[in-house]
Parts: C-alpha cells; sequence; structure tokens
C-alpha cells in the first residue's frame, strides 16, 4: 500500500506519489476547542495572537487519480510554541508553560478545487519528536487518511522515528516541505505548500 503508482490523465501517464499514513500519535484533541477554524493563531475574537512563527499553511487533497477532493474535512493539530498539545494528556502538568492563544486545532473543508489554507505557526520541536504537525483527512464521518506534515532542514527530522519510518524517499520527500519566507513580508511570515494524495477515490 505504499509503494508508488501511475494513472493516466489525458496523453499524460503520472506518477503521483501517494501521501503515507503516519500514526495519530497520543495527542488527538481529547476535547475540541470552541473555535475550530482554519486560523489557529487567534481563538475566537481574541486580540492577542499566539506565539510562534507565522505560517501560511496551503495544500490541496487529491484523490488516487488525482482528481481535487471536494468536501473533504482537512483537520490540523500541533503543539504550541512551548511545545504543549491542546490534549489534558499533555496540558496537565504544563499550564505555566502553555500559550493560552494558541487554538492547536483547526479545520478547513475543501471546495471543488480540492485546496485548503490555514494560518498557523511554523512548528516546533516536541520532547522526543521533530517539528511536526498531524493530519486527518475525513469525508463525512469516514476518515481516510492519517498523517503528518515536516520542515524540510531540520536536523532532528534524521533522528525521529516516525520521520524515518516512512521508507520511501519519494513519500519522505512529499511530507517534508519548504516553509520559505513569503516574498515582501516584513514580519517574516512563513508559507508551506502541502499537496495530500490519497490512496483511494472516494464515491461521489
Ligand atoms: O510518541 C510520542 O510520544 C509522540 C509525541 C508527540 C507526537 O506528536 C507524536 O506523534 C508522538
Amino acid at each position: 500500500a505504499t509503494s508508488p503508482f501511475w494513472t493516466v490523465r489525458g496523453a499524460f501517464a503520472e506518477e503521483l506519489t501517494r501521501t503515507p499514513a503516519q500514526t495519530e500519535g497520543p495527542f488527538y484533541p481529547n476535547k475540541l476547542p470552541l473555535d475550530t477554524d482554519n486560523d489557529l493563531l487567534v481563538i475566537n475574537d481574541g486580540i492577542t495572537p499566539a506565539v510562534g512563527d507565522i505560517t501560511h499553511l496551503t495544500g490541496k487533497v487529491l484523490d488516487a487519480k488525482g482528481n481535487p477532493l471536494k468536501n473533504a474535512v482537512v483537520e490540523i493539530w500541533q503543539c504550541d510554541a512551548k511545545g504543549v498539545y491542546l490534549h489534558t494528556g499533555d496540558s496537565a502538568g504544563k499550564k505555566e508553560q502553555q500559550d493560552k492563544n494558541f487554538q492547536g486545532f483547526g479545520r478547513f473543508v475543501t471546495g471543488t478545487t480540492g485546496e485548503y489554507y490555514f494560518r498557523t505557526i511554523k512548528p516546533v520541536p516536541y520532547p522526543g519528536r521533530t517539528p511536526h504537525i498531524h493530519f486527518k483527512i475525513k469525508q463525512g464521518k469516514k476518515e481516510l487518511l492519517t498523517t503528518q506534515l515536516y520542515v524540510k532542514g531540520e536536523a532532528g527530522n534524521e533522528k525521529d522515528g516516525i520521520w524515518k519510518g516512512v521508507r520511501n524517499e519519494k513519500q519522505r520527500a512529499a511530507i517534508t516541505v519548504d516553509f520559505e519566507k513569503v516574498k515582501g513580508s516584513k514580519t517574516g511570515e512563513l508559507a508551506a505548500n502541502f499537496v495530500i494524495i490519497l490512496g483511494v477515490t472516494p464515491a461521489e
């Protein structure tokens, strides 16, 4: 289920690299935040934004044939800039260091182009883990994929058991993306793009 596969569209045979599934990890929020929108930097109408490197995270969800998937629910979650997840199993002993302004979890429902957008922070290391953002893709109640996104060039990637566990090099490259400075941004905002290619073609 992890090998590359081929699809034929028009006159072109195109190799698509399926996004590998990875562990959900222990900290999918056990209690969802009141605000679950796609801006993780501000909770509801809060005035103080989260701490961290502002990142514009874009991408799209494609089915196994390479066609955009609409009505896909893209969920992300990650620890805050101090390394605290929105899960009581993690945050209970870390109340002092927790960033109360970080939403920690967000959702985006794709339209016909399959595209998604989040405003969040560049992920930071968590004890034992290289920086990463967790993703879960659903359609209705059906879970289609659970995976993780990594930062290209992070020295910690090579020591991360979960990252290293993705044995296929193309698949590993596909989940390890550039966090590039947005041209002209005076505040050093970053942009990252992550295309998600599912192993399935859900029925309409
Ligand atoms: O195995 C762990 O400890 C662990 C911690 C944090 C994560 O985000 C994760 O995916 C795994």
